[in-house]
């Protein structure tokens, strides 16, 4: 029986945060080869192969078959194994199939970046061409071009040439029939999930004009061009690719770092950092990205009036060794030690005596500490 879910390759902890990467037409799992690894340190990372492409069965579409045809493969392969909500980054036809997800599944898509792609891939006939050549012909003939197709002048990648040129011709041509038939401009504006656009500038397939006619119709829509990248751009300019897509992906737990050293001080953060190891990584991820870089970036209260619920709440649950990091933090945030005696003193009404009495020594403690450090 031929398998009915896309071929996939599947790295990084199980319980990270899942990104599923789609590949381009040709191409395979190894598309993302310089970029998967580094991704999956923070996420559970999933790569597909289109049907009738690298591992996958051919029969998985046939004629006639279109972008909506490929989204639905990736839902049932999320569905498998038991995904519901993901990150997206697909390229050029991938990068379709993401935009696919985008204005139709909206509740299954966390955030989306679409690379070297397209709303639309120059209307159907070049496409209608290619697939009845490749119909015709197979595909040694077109695989001889890929290289001009993908990357700038002297550079190529050999084993995706060579998935390229042993692709089942059919699956291709159907792969084809769904590009011809793509064409999403007039929904753009309804996405809403966060999207990053990345275009390759030496691109010829999709240049980075296509680009940013997705980035100017997506609300809140930004976009990279990325120098030196034609239209394999992870693949010629992974680190480029994957900074950018750090930066998109990780935008809470990047901004969570900077406030929580800002809050905290660095050499509490760096000490944290030292200790962490693979057993408690996704603990401090976890707290970098929601307590930080959710909770105490929001602007809607001041890190002063934050620090003092966070005082208070401490006191409340016993919690006296994080009450000493909080005093060091109160006091970044521009409490006085006046008004940190204030909230403790208030913490008496409502936690009780016995804990605010606990709390005033640990605040004496480290207010005294701190004054030995100035003086
Ligand atoms: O193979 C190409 O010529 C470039 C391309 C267009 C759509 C896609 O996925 O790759």
């Amino acid at each position: 029986m031929t398998d009915t879910l896309l071929n996939h390759h599947d790295e990084g902890p199980t319980t990270a945060p899942p990104l599923l990467l789609g590949p381009s037409l040709g191409t395979s799992t190894a598309l993302w080869d310089k970029v998967a690894p580094e991704l999956s340190v923070t996420h559970r990372v999933i790569r597909w192969d289109l049907p009738g492409h690298g591992g996958s069965a051919a029969d998985l579409i046939g004629p006639g078959a279109t972008v909506a045809d490929l989204a639905r493969l990736v839902l049932a392969l999320a569905d498998s194994l038991g995904i519901d909500r993901f990150a997206y980054a697909g390229v050029s036809l991938g990068g379709a199939v993401g935009l696919q997800l985008a204005v139709h599944h909206p509740e299954r898509l966390e955030s989306l970046a679409v690379i070297c792609s397209s709303a639309h891939f120059n209307g159907s006939k070049p496409w209608e061409e290619r697939a009845e050549t490749v119909r015709r012909e197979g595909l040694a003939a077109l695989a001889d071009t890929a290289n001009a197709r993908w990357f700038t002048p002297g550079f190529t990648v050999p084993g995706l040439v060579e998935d390229h040129r042993t692709a089942d011709p059919e699956a291709y041509a159907a792969c084809c029939d769904a590009l011809a038939a793509f064409d999403i401009r007039e929904r753009l504006s309804s996405i809403g999930a966060p999207t990053l656009l990345i275009a390759g500038r030496e691109d010829p397939a999709t240049p980075p004009a296509h680009l940013r006619e997705i980035a100017d119709a997506v609300p809140g829509a930004s976009l990279t061009e990325i120098a030196g990248a034609s239209h394999l751009a992870p693949a010629e300019r992974p680190e480029a690719v994957l900074a950018a897509l750090r930066g998109h992906f990780d935008g809470y737990a990047l901004r969570g770092m900077e406030v929580r050293r800002q809050v905290l001080g660095d050499e509490h953060v760096d000490r944290a950092q030292a200790r962490q190891t693979p057993f408690t990584a996704r603990f401090q991820d976890f707290i970098s990205r929601y307590a930080w870089g959710e909770i105490w970036t929001d602007p809607t209260l001041a890190r002063r009036e934050r620090s003092v619920i966070t005082l208070t709440a401490l006191v409340a649950h016993g919690h006296y060794d994080e009450l000493a990091m909080h005093v060091r933090a109160a006091r970044r945030v521009g409490l006085t030690p006046e008004e940190i005696g204030a909230v403790l003193l208030q913490t008496a009404v409502y936690c009780g005596v016995p804990a605010a009495n606990s709390a005033f020594a640990v605040a004496q403690r480290v207010l005294a500490e701190e004054d030995k450090t100035e003086g």
